[in-house]
């Protein structure tokens, strides 16, 4: 089988939140689908009102069909520090058409602020890989790995669109969403991440050499090697890196060149008005870069304003994983 689902931008591309359906009857809650992580976690009926005013949230209690875990617990701490934890019970996830009866569902007693002010985001859907499930004494499996084995093919894509609603699917590749070739590169899945490697880069004309990096659903922008960014701001017209703000700022007049990449001997354009990310504040004329450099975070991350370049594949068979670039 495979299934479907359309996944929605909020203000300035920060995420992409899609709808699932929770439990019996169905509770449709608004998730981030995150390829750098790999729990399912939604706001609950536990958590705190403080922190789940204006969000969606599931109550177990009104599911004919959730199980609790007893003993089970989780914590977890994204990379940009925002974090969550709570208890785990099993229930039934549907995503675009397919179901899974006994996920893990990890409902929050406690979130920190940066997702209570994310009013729009209801939890996250990991599709990284099971082997980083943050579920103690026993670590879960992620939605994908559970209906794997029921889909036509072990793989999901994601079209993420600049403004618009994109797509993601699970078990098919839909030709008609993307244009291209889609060329793929080996994931070296030891980090429990979807790690690959671009053979060369370019920015304006400049060839570059091999990034390796992690292909990230949940990270806004792109985090790349600090020679890189460094490098492809040497091309915009005074840029400059502005530590108050932690990473290179710009003219919002400013056009920025492209950034291209080349993956499995193909090659992905990062528009240049992609990496003008946004005005520091509403209205200021000084904007963030869509590109920054990787300092301290110890990973590249090809993020959001990446991916949303592309048309990505990401398969896991078994005993191989790759993850497929292609233009649309
Ligand atoms: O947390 C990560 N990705 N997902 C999300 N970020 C914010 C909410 C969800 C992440 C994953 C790997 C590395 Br290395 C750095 C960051």
């Amino acid at each position: 089988e495979s299934g479907s689902v359309v996944t929605t931008p909020e203000v300035l591309d920060q995420a992409w939140l899609t709808p699932v359906q929770i439990g019996t009857p169905g509770q449709t809650l608004n998730l981030d689908f995150d390829s750098g992580s790999s729990d399912l976690w939604v706001f609950s009926s536990s958590t705190p009102a403080s922190q789940s005013r204006g969000h969606s949230v599931f109550s177990p209690g009104k599911s004919s069909t959730a199980k609790e875990s007893p003993g089970y617990t989780w914590s977890i701490t994204y990379g940009d520090g925002s974090s969550s934890s709570g208890t785990v019970y099993t229930d039934v996830v549907d995503v675009g058409g397919l179901s899974f009866p006994s996920q893990a569902v990890e409902t929050a007693n406690r979130v920190s602020p940066e997702f209570t002010q994310e009013t729009n985001l209801d939890g996250l859907l990991g599709l990284g890989f099971s082997t980083i499930n943050a579920v103690k004494p026993t670590a879960q499996n992620t939605f994908f790995d559970n209906i794997k084995s029921d889909l036509n093919q072990p793989l999901w894509t994601v079209d993420l669109k600049h403004q618009e609603p994109g797509t993601y699917n699970f078990g098919n590749i839909n030709s008609s969403l993307h244009t291209g070739e889609i060329h793929y590169a080996i994931v070296n899945t030891r980090r429990g991440f979807w790690t690959f490697t671009a053979t060369s880069y370019s920015v304006g004309g400049a060839i570059g050499g091999s990034i390796t990096g992690i292909a990230d659903t949940g990270t806004t922008l792109a985090l790349l090697p600090t020679a890189v960014a460094k490098a492809y701001y040497s091309k915009v017209p005074d840029a400059l890196y502005d530590n108050s703000q932690g990473g290179y700022v710009f003219p919002c007049a400013a056009s920025l060149p492209d950034f291209t990449f080349t993956v499995g001997g193909g090659e992905i354009t990062i528009p240049g008005n992609y990496i003008n990310y946004a005005p520091l504040t509403p209205g200021s004329k000084t904007c963030f870069g869509g590109i920054q450099g990787n300092t301290g975070i110890g990973e590249v991350i090809f993020g959001d304003v990446a991916l949303k370049s592309a048309f990505v594949v990401f398969e896991n068979s078994g005993d191989t994983a790759r993850i497929g670039w292609a233009k649309k």
